[in-house]
C-alpha cells in the first residue's frame, strides 16, 4: 500500500516536501520558503504519516494544544507570527504542514468539517459560473450545490462522471469547476480523474478540477498527482479515524489559490480549533495501520456477500465493472461497500437486526457502521431525484472497521437470516430475490 520510493507519486511528494517549511511555526497567508529539510529522502507513506519535524520550544514529541484565542504582541503595531487563533494557531499550522506533506501538496488548510472545506472551495464561484459534477454524489455535497444554484446564480450540471465523454460534452467557457468523487458515495462508481482533468484543462483553462478524496484518503490516492487542482476530504473519516471530531481538509499547489482560500478561512472563522487539530494530527499517525486492517476486513466481507448471491459494489472485487480503472489510480480499495437485498423492507430489517454494526452515518472509523443511504446520509436528495439518478432505495452501505472480521461476518449473517434476506439450505444460505427484479418505490422526500 505504501508509495514506491521511486514512483511518480513519490517524486511528486518529494517536490512538495522541498517546497515546505517544516518548522510548523508560520502564520498562513503564503507558505514559507524552504527549510534545511529541502531535498531529504521521501520515506514510505506509512513513515511520513508518523514522522513530524516540528520545532517545539521544549522538544515535545507531540505538538501541544495551543489553547489560546489570542497571542501577546511585542509592539503596539502587532505583527508577531500569531495574533488570533481564527487567523492562525501553532497547533493548526503544524497539522496543516503535516497534511500538505502527506497529501503531496504545497499547502493544506484545516477547517471545521468536510462540508466546511467544500464551502471554502465553492466560495471561489461567481454568479454565472458553471459546475460539472456527478449524478451519484454525497448528499451534503448535492445539498450545497443545490443551494448555490438556487441562491448564488451558479449553474450545476449533474452528469455521469464515470464517462469522461459526458464531462467533456458539458464543458463550456463558463465552466469554473469540475467536482468529482471516486469511488462515488454510495454507488461506489469509479471516476477517471486524470482523463477528466486533462480534458477540463484543455477545454476550459480557468476551470478547477476538485476531487473529494474522503473515500480513499491520502493513504490510497493522491488526486493532485493525477492532475486535480484541489483535493479535499472530510477529516472526520479516515484521517482522524475515531469519530471523535469533525474536520475538513483542503490540499492544493497553487499559492494564489491557497491565499484566496485562507482569506475565506480567516474571514469566516471556519479554521479547525486547536483541540481538534491535535486530535486530527494524532489520528493521522495511525492511518496506515487502520486502513490496512479496515480494507482487509472489507475485502473479506465483500467476498462473503458476493459469494452468497448479493449484488455487491466494492472496487476490491474483480466483478466491479471499473476494477482496472480504480487500481490504475489507487493503492487500495478502501473500506466502504454497498449491497442490495432487492427490497426496502428487507434492507431495513437487516440494518436493524445488526448488533455489532452501528446504525450510523459516516465512515472511516475504527468501528463498523451500517446504514441505508437513501434514508440517512443521502436523505437530503429528494426521492424524485434519487429515482432519476437510479439510486436503489434498498441499498445498504457498510463502513468496515478494525474488529475481528469473523465477528463482523457472524453478526451480518445473523442479521441477514433474521431479516429474511437469505434462504437457509443444507449447504449454507443464499440471497433471496435478485436485486432489481422488483424495484422498490421511493419513500416520500425527507
Ligand atoms: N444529517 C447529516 C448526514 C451526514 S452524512 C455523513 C457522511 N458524509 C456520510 O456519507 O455518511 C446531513 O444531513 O448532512
Amino acid at each position: 500500500m505504501a508509495t514506491p520510493p521511486d514512483g511518480p507519486q513519490a517524486q511528486a511528494a518529494n517536490k512538495a516536501i522541498s517546497k515546505l517549511d517544516l518548522d510548523g511555526h508560520n502564520l498562513p497567508p503564503s507558505p514559507a520558503p524552504s527549510s534545511p529539510q529541502v531535498g531529504r529522502r521521501r520515506y514510505a507513506l506509512a513513515t511520513e504519516l508518523v514522522y513530524t519535524e516540528s520545532k517545539d520550544q521544549y522538544g515535545a514529541s507531540s505538538m501541544p494544544i495551543y489553547q489560546s484565542a489570542t497571542f501577546k504582541q511585542t509592539s503596539s503595531s502587532g505583527g508577531n507570527e500569531y495574533d488570533y487563533t481564527r487567523s492562525g494557531n501553532p497547533t493548526r499550522t503544524h497539522l496543516e504542514r503535516h497534511l500538505a506533506k502527506i497529501m503531496n501538496a504545497t499547502r493544506a488548510l484545516a477547517v471545521g468539517s468536510g462540508m466546511g472545506a467544500l464551502d471554502v472551495i465553492t466560495r471561489l464561484l461567481r454568479p454565472g459560473d458553471e459546475v460539472i459534477t456527478g449524478d451519484d454524489l454525497y448528499g451534503g455535497t448535492n445539498r450545497l450545490l443545490t443551494y448555490l444554484q438556487a441562491n448564488q446564480g451558479v449553474v450545476v450540471h449533474h452528469v455521469d462522471t464515470t464517462d469522461p465523454e459526458r464531462v467533456r460534452a458539458a464543458l463550456t467557457p463558463r465552466t469554473a469547476m469540475v467536482l468529482l468523487e471516486t469511488p462515488t458515495n454510495p454507488l461506489i462508481k469509479i471516476v477517471d480523474i486524470a482523463t477528466i482533468a486533462a480534458a477540463t484543462h484543455a477545454a476550459a483553462p480557468r476551470a478547477l478540477v476538485v476531487v473529494d478524496n474522503t473515500m480513499l484518503s491520502p493513504m490510497l490516492c493522491n488526486p493532485l498527482d493525477l492532475g486535480a487542482d484541489v483535493s479535499y476530504e472530510s477529516g472526520t473519516k479516515y484521517l482522524s479515524g475515531h469519530h471523535d471530531i469533525m474536520a475538513g481538509v483542503i490540499a492544493l499547489h497553487d499559492a494564489a489559490l491557497g491565499d484566496k482560500m485562507y482569506f475565506t478561512v480567516n474571514a469566516t472563522g471556519c479554521g479547525l480549533s486547536p483541540g481538534d487539530s491535535f486530535l486530527l494530527m494524532r489520528g493521522v499517525k495511525t492511518l496506515a495501520i487502520r486502513m490496512e486492517k479496515q480494507q482487509a476486513n472489507a475485502q473479506r466481507i465483500a467476498e462473503f456477500l458476493e459469494g452468497h448471491g448479493f449484488r455487491v459494489r466494492y472496487p476490491g472485487l474483480r466483478s466491479h465493472p471499473q476494477y482496472d480503472l480504480h487500481w490504475s489510480m489507487a493503492r487500495g480499495a478502501g473500506a466502504v461497500l454497498s449491497f442490495e437485498t432487492g427490497d426496502v423492507g428487507k434492507s431495513e430489517r437487516v440494518v436493524e437486526a445488526a448488533r455489532l454494526w452501528g446504525i450510523s452515518v459516516s465512515f472511516g472509523c475504527v468501528n463498523s457502521l451500517i446504514s441505508m443511504p437513501c434514508r440517512m446520509s443521502h436523505a437530503s436528495i429528494d426521492a424524485k431525484t434519487r429515482q432519476e439518478r437510479q439510486m436503489p432505495e434498498d441499498i445498504i452501505r457498510l463502513c468496515v472497521g478494525i474488529e475481528d472480521v469473523n465477528d463482523l461476518i457472524d453478526d451480518l449473517s445473523r442479521a441477514l437470516v433474521q431479516a429474511g434476506a437469505v434462504t437457509l439450505t443444507l449447504d449454507g444460505f443464499h440471497a433471496n430475490g435478485a436485486p432489481g427484479e422488483t424495484p422498490s418505490p421511493p419513500p416520500p422526500s425527507v
